[in-house]
C-alpha cells in the first residue's frame, strides 16, 4: 500500500511539474528526516548549505519508505520556466489527493496532508479539507474573521457539481469533491486569493482542466461526437457562425487526440494576404523569390508535423491554393515554394468555416473535390441563440473567470440584467457574450452588475429583444432565485438593515423600495 502510495505520489509530481530531479549526493548530508519519516524543504535546507539561496531547487521532499530514503526535488527553472505558484501546487495536490484520498487510512495520507499544510503556509493559501460527512480533517486559515466551516460545508453540499466556486461573505472559494468508485470520499475548499491571472490560469486553460462549458442537449451530443472523432486521425470540418467556438473545438480535438503532445498550429486563411498565404502554409526554399529569407523557411504544415493544423476560414482560401492543399491532402507531402523535392508530413487537418461551402461550390469559388476531402467528419456548432439554455451557464462561467482574471471579488448580475442577456439574440455568439461580461466586470465597482453596466446597445435593445424572442421569462429557476437571495444578503451585510440602508440598496438595484420589501419578505430576510 505504502509503495503504491509513494509511486503515485511521485507520478503526480512528475505529471504536475513535468520534471522531478534526482538530488546530487552532496545534498544528502544537509537533509535529515524527521521522526515522522518525512520532511518538506524550501531550500536552503540548513543554514550550513554552501549553496544557500543559489540552490537550483524550489522544493525538496524527503521521506522514508521502509528502509529506503527518497528525495524528490523540483528544480527552480526548468526549460519551460516553471514557477511554483499556488495554482500549480493546488493542481498537484488535487491530483495526489484524488488518487490517494482515503479518509479511513489517514496515516497513509500523513505525508500529503503535511505537505499540503506546509505548502499552504508557504504560499499563503487558505484551505479546508473535509471528509465525506462534512467533518473538518485539516485546515489552514489566516483570516482574522473566523469562517464558519459549517456554512462552507452547507454551501458545498448544495452545489451538485464535482468542482466549482462558492461565494461567501468571507471571500470566494474554489472547491473540488473527491470520489472513489462513484462514492464521495471528501472535499477540499480553498480560498481564491485575489487571484493573479498567470497563477490561476490553469483553472480554465490548462490542458488537464480543458473543458468546453455547455449543457444544452444538442451541444452535449456534439461534444460526444467530437470526443469520438478526436481519437481517430480523420480530417474534421467544423462549421458554424463566427464566435461559436470552432477554434476552441479544434483545440479540444487536438488535446484529446494521441497527437496532443505535438504542435497545434492554427492559421487563418482569411487574415493573410493571398500572396503570403502560400509561403505561410507551405514554406519556401532559399532564394525562391526576392525578399525570401536566407536558408528558406518551413511552412505551417511542416511546423505542425506530428500534430494538428487548424485551417480557419477555409472558405476564403484562393482557388489556386486550394489545388495545392488538395495535393497535400492526397499525398501527405508538402513542397516548399521553389523546391524540387517534396517532404513527407504527418499532420492531422482540421478545417473550419463560417461560410456555406456548398454555396461557394455552386459559385465556383470552392473546389468540390477539396470539400469532399475535408468533409470527412462534418461538425456543425449551433449559434448561441439556438442553445439559449446555455446562456446563463456561460454568463456565470465568464463572470467568475473574468473576475479572477481582473483580480476582483466575484460579482453577480441583477435580475433585470440577466433578463436582457438571456433574451438577447447574440449575433456574435460566445465571443460577444464574453466581451459583454468583460465590459461589465471592468466598469462595475459594486457586487452587482445592473443594467447600467451593460453596453448601451444592450440596454437600449430590451424592447426589441423582448418582441423578437417572445415573452421574456421572469424567472430562471434555481440560479436566479439563488443569486437574488445571495445578492440581497450581501447588500444587507454591506449597508445594514435600517430604512435608510434599504433606500440605498433599492437604489443600487435600480428598483423601488416597495419591490425591495417584497423581495425581502419573499426570502425571509426581514
Ligand atoms: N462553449 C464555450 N464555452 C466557453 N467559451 C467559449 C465556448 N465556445 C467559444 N468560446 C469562447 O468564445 C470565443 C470565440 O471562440 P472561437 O474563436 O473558438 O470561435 P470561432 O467559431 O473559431 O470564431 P471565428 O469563426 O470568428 O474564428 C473564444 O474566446 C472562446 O474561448
Amino acid at each position: 500500500m505504502r509503495k503504491a502510495f509513494i509511486d503515485s505520489f511521485i507520478d503526480s509530481l512528475k505529471e504536475t511539474f513535468g520534471l522531478v530531479a534526482n538530488l546530487p549526493e552532496k545534498c544528502f548530508s544537509f537533509i535529515s528526516l524527521s521522526k515522522t519519516g518525512y520532511r518538506v524543504w524550501a531550500p536552503p535546507c540548513t543554514p550550513n548549505c554552501p549553496e544557500g539561496t543559489a540552490c537550483p531547487y524550489e522544493l525538496i521532499l524527503s521521506f522514508k519508505l521502509e528502509e529506503d530514503v527518497f528525495v524528490v526535488a523540483l528544480p527552480k527553472n526548468i526549460d519551460r520556466d516553471l514557477k511554483l505558484t499556488p495554482a500549480l501546487l493546488i493542481k498537484f495536490l488535487l491530483t495526489v489527493l484524488e488518487i490517494l484520498y482515503i479518509p479511513e487510512q489517514k496515516s497513509d495520507n500523513l505525508l500529503i496532508t503535511e505537505a499540503l499544510q506546509f505548502l499552504a503556509n508557504q504560499f499563503n493559501i487558505e484551505f479546508f479539507l473535509f471528509d465525506n460527512k462534512g467533518q473538518l480533517i485539516l485546515s489552514q486559515t489566516h483570516s482574522p474573521i473566523q469562517l464558519s466551516t459549517f456554512t462552507l460545508w452547507e454551501k458545498l453540499s448544495q452545489t451538485g457539481e464535482p468542482e466549482g466556486f462558492i461565494k461567501t461573505r468571507w471571500g470566494n472559494f474554489y472547491y473540488r469533491i473527491f470520489t472513489k468508485d462513484g462514492i464521495t470520499t471528501g472535499s477540499i475548499v480553498w480560498k481564491t486569493e485575489p487571484a493573479k491571472l498567470e497563477e490561476n490560469k490553469f483553472l480554465f486553460h490548462d490542458d488537464s482542466f480543458f473543458t468546453i462549458p455547455g449543457k444544452n442537449p444538442r451541444f452535449l451530443e456534439i461534444k460526444d461526437l467530437v470526443r469520438q472523432i478526436a481519437v481517430t486521425d480523420s480530417t474534421v470540418l467544423l462549421q458554424g457562425e463566427s464566435g461559436t467556438g470552432k477554434e476552441l473545438f479544434a483545440r479540444y480535438i487536438h488535446y484529446l487526440s494521441p497527437r496532443k503532445n505535438h504542435p497545434f498550429i492554427a492559421i487563418n486563411c482569411a487574415a493573410i494576404p493571398d500572396n503570403l498565404l502560400e509561403s505561410e502554409l507551405f514554406g519556401y526554399e532559399d532564394g525562391s523569390f526576392t525578399g525570401a529569407r536566407r536558408g528558406g523557411k518551413p511552412g505551417k504544415f511542416e511546423l505542425a508535423n506530428g500534430g494538428t493544423i487548424f485551417l480557419d476560414e477555409i472558405g476564403d482560401m484562393p482557388l489556386q491554393l486550394q489545388a495545392k492543399l488538395l495535393r497535400v491532402l492526397e499525398n501527405r507531402q508538402v513542397e516548399r515554394i521553389g523546391a524540387t523535392v517534396s517532404r513527407p508530413i504527418d499532420v492531422r487537418i482540421i478545417a473550419a468555416t463560417n461560410k456555406n461551402l456548398k454555396e461557394l461550390i455552386d459559385a465556383k469559388l470552392f473546389r468540390e473535390d477539396l470539400f469532399f476531402r475535408l468533409n470527412v467528419f462534418p461538425v456543425f456548432i449551433p449559434p448561441l441563440r439556438e442553445r439559449r439554455d446555455d446562456i446563463l451557464l456561460l454568463l456565470d462561467f465568464y463572470l467568475k473567470n473574468i473576475c479572477l482574471e481582473q483580480d476582483k471579488p466575484f460579482k453577480i448580475f441583477s435580475p433585470e440584467a440577466i433578463e436582457i442577456l438571456q433574451n438577447y439574440d447574440w449575433p456574435g455568439n460566445i465571443r460577444e457574450l464574453k466581451n459583454v461580461v468583460t465590459y461589465a466586470v471592468s466598469i462595475c465597482k459594486g457586487d452587482i452588475i445592473t443594467l447600467h453596466y451593460l453596453p448601451k446597445y444592450l440596454q437600449n435593445g430590451l424592447s426589441s429583444t423582448k418582441s423578437q424572442f417572445g415573452e421574456v421569462k421572469t424567472t430562471h429557476p434555481i440560479i436566479q432565485v439563488d443569486q437574488l437571495k445571495d445578492q440581497l444578503e450581501i447588500l444587507l451585510a454591506k449597508y445594514g438593515n435600517s430604512t435608510q440602508s434599504k433606500k440605498l440598496i433599492a437604489q443600487e438595484l435600480g428598483i423601488s423600495l416597495a419591490t425591495l420589501y417584497r423581495w425581502l419578505r419573499k426570502y425571509h430576510l426581514r
